[in-house]
């Protein structure tokens, strides 16, 4: 296969070289994987208008998450069981975003715990994302260990309350290869996943649905770290967030791995931007693929972007190189997005009616 020179190229280089297994795992969603196509879709429902005659001669892609500045507003989605991808799992994609000081955030199921992420890259901004699962104790002392570690945040997922029903999964059971095993839980809870069928685990890793918003307090009091709660889609939703204290709201359908049906992520940002108010940064994830898509979001006030399965492409292309060349493309799609939009920083972006729905053209359409 000759160079990639886009996301999609990767992922048809992934889809070429990984196992099945691993490739139903990454690519697959929730039911008919309708929220799946629509968070591509609705990218490409949105249009850019342009600014001519800026001075977009040199241009400034560096932003600040939480206080903390990262060289660009892309940063890496937690995504489970990366050592499927590439032998180096977690550490290769966690030295990736350390070498280009973009921020990574490692699931809770990662293949490599903290301490390994840690040990393979020490510096570039981490956080860690965690579920409501029964056994509280179990994200006690992930939280308990990352803190120490020296992450900066917690990313608590609230839109898993339950197994999702994937048919792809039920075909086949998602099992570890030889070799490979879930470090980060093996790390506070030895001996508890069954190899053979990830998505059986032991009672006390299985997502709980005994929830009401009480548990964003409960994980605050664990930590002094601020939490970020990953799986709002809903105005309704967001106010009730920062009610309950999370520092930053993360738009994001899960990469339609949960509730088939929902909107796509792009289209829920503008309602939880409103009721945000700016009153917390938001940032948003589900179907980024180019620059375009980048620069779209931060026109609907996203403070900045993840990007999830484009990851596990690049570590099936290259470890930890292909991963830099997957958020490189990404950044340099950004500049030249901006380039052509007429914006020399991320600032310029949010806004003046930068992005529009494509049915804002047909009032100018001659009846
Ligand atoms: C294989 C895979 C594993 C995932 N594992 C987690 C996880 O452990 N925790 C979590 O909060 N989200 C998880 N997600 C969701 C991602 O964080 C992210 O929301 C989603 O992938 C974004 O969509 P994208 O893949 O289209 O970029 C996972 C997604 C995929 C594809
Ligand atoms: C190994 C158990 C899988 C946990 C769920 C990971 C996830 O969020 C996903 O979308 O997959």
């Amino acid at each position: 296969m000759a160079t990639p020179v886009c996301l999609d190229d990767f992922e048809k280089y992934a889809e070429a070289h990984l196992s099945r297994m691993a490739w139903d795992y990454f690519s697959s969603g929730s039911l008919e994987m309708t929220t799946v196509a629509e968070n591509r879709k609705a990218f490409h429902r949105l249009r850019i208008r342009p600014t001519a005659l800026c001075d977009v001669s040199t241009r400034d892609v560096t932003t600040t998450l939480l206080g903390e500045r990262v060289a660009c507003p892309i940063g890496v989605s937690p995504t489970s069981l990366q050592c499927l991808a590439h032998a180096d799992g977690e550490e290769a994609s966690a030295r990736a975003a350390a070498a280009l000081d973009v921020c990574y955030v490692q699931s809770t199921f990662s293949t490599r715990s903290v301490a390994d992420v840690v040990a393979a890259a020490p510096t570039g901004l981490k956080w860690l994302q965690v579920f409501p699962l029964t056994d509280f104790g179990i994200t006690e002392r992930l939280i308990a260990l990352a803190e120490a570690a020296g992450y900066r945040a917690i990313v608590f997922t609230v839109d898993h309350p339950a197994k999702p029903s994937n048919w792809t999964f039920s075909r086949r059971p998602v099992g570890l290869p030889p070799g490979v095993s879930i470090r980060n839980i093996e790390a506070v809870l030895p001996g508890e996943i069954d190899e053979s069928n990830v998505y059986a685990p032991k009672p006390g890793l299985k997502p709980t649905g005994k929830l009401s918003w009480h548990v964003v307090e409960r994980v605050r009091q664990l930590t002094k770290l601020p939490v970020i709660l990953k799986g709002i889609l809903t105005a309704e939703d967001a106010r009730l967030a920062i009610n309950h204290g999370a520092a930053a709201i993360w738009v994001s359908n899960h990469g339609g791995r949960t509730l088939d049906g929902q909107p796509a992520a792009i289209e829920a940002l503008p309602e939880v931007v409103a009721a945000v108010g700016g009153r917390v940064e938001v940032y948003m994830d589900s179907g980024v693929r180019t620059g375009a898509d980048v620069f779209k979001a931060l026109a609907l006030g996203a403070r900045a972007v993840f990007v999830g399965r484009p990851v596990l492409w690049g570590l099936a292309y290259d470890g930890a190189d292909g991963v830099k060349k997957v958020l490189e493309i990404l950044r340099e799609e950004l500049d030249s997005t901006m380039a052509f939009g007429g914006c020399s920083s991320i600032g310029e972006i949010v806004g003046k009616l930068r992005v529009v729905h494509k049915s804002y053209y047909k009032q100018f359409v001659p009846k």
